[in-house]
């Protein structure tokens, strides 16, 4: 009797990783704010949001608060209340770690030596006018972005397990039914052959009900 083969179709579980940081363009540079935000842009980042705030000293203290007893403290909170800032919340993957890399280390002499190519060497001055910030870790993220955005609402991207649960719950069940349909039909564009599709199954759409027959009276 022939061996009958069988074959396993082995599907990834999808990971998400858009991931989301404060980036702060600095009273120093706040001018070159467009060729910043050029370079941001090149750099695979979207630019969720934009604000341009002038902060006081005892916020820009607030804000800095872990720097607090620091020698350079007090000049720091001087320079960053000296003028306006530009704040942006950046999305892309990996974005912390990124952005960090591209911003390059603290002392801009330092950065032209090690990183010329680093946003600090491009538009710093010295060790603490250094043109941009960039959040160090997810809570500092997550602090910052509400610190300078207290309107918006961040929700912590789910990541790992929640992310797998989330997409299993949400998304997976009518995905895979659609896959199926997919493998079966073999359309000739089958993205927007599944895009159709999907519109078509979206089991969140709003249903109409039928209208109930009213009687008109005699
Ligand atoms: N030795 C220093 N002298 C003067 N200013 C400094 C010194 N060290 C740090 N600063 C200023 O304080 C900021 C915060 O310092 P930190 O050590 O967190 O550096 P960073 O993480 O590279 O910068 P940032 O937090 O602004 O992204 C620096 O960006 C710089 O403006």
């Amino acid at each position: 009797m022939p061996e009958i083969e069988t074959e396993t179709i082995v599907m990834e579980h999808p990971q998400i990783f858009v991931e989301r940081t404060l980036a702060v363009i600095k009273p120093d540079a706040v001018d070159k704010s467009d060729e910043i935000e050029e370079i941001i842009l090149r750099s695979g980042f979207t630019i969720l949001q934009k604000r341009r705030v002038h902060l006081t000293p005892e916020q820009t203290s607030d804000f800095y608060a872990e720097h607090y007893g620091k020698m350079f403290f007090p000049s720091l909170v001087a320079y960053m209340s000296s003028g306006p800032i530009m704040a942006l919340v950046l999305a892309r993957e990996n974005a912390i770690a990124y952005w960090r890399e591209l911003v390059g280390p603290t002392n801009t002499l330092k950065a032209r030596e090690t990183h010329p190519d680093s946003i600090r060497a491009l538009y710093g001055t010295d060790d603490q006018r250094n043109a941009v910030h960039g959040s160090d870790t997810f809570s500092s993220a997550e602090r910052e972005i509400r610190f300078l955005f207290p309107d918006s609402i961040v929700e912590p991207i789910p990541a790992g397990q929640a992310a797998k649960d989330y997409l299993s719950k949400v998304v997976n069940p009518t995905l895979l039914k659609g896959l199926t349909e997919l493998c079966k039909q073999k359309p000739e564009d089958p993205i927007t052959w599944l895009a159709d599709w999907l519109i078509g199954h979206n089991p969140n759409k709003p249903r109409i009900n039928e209208p109930y027959a009213v009687e008109e009276p005699n």
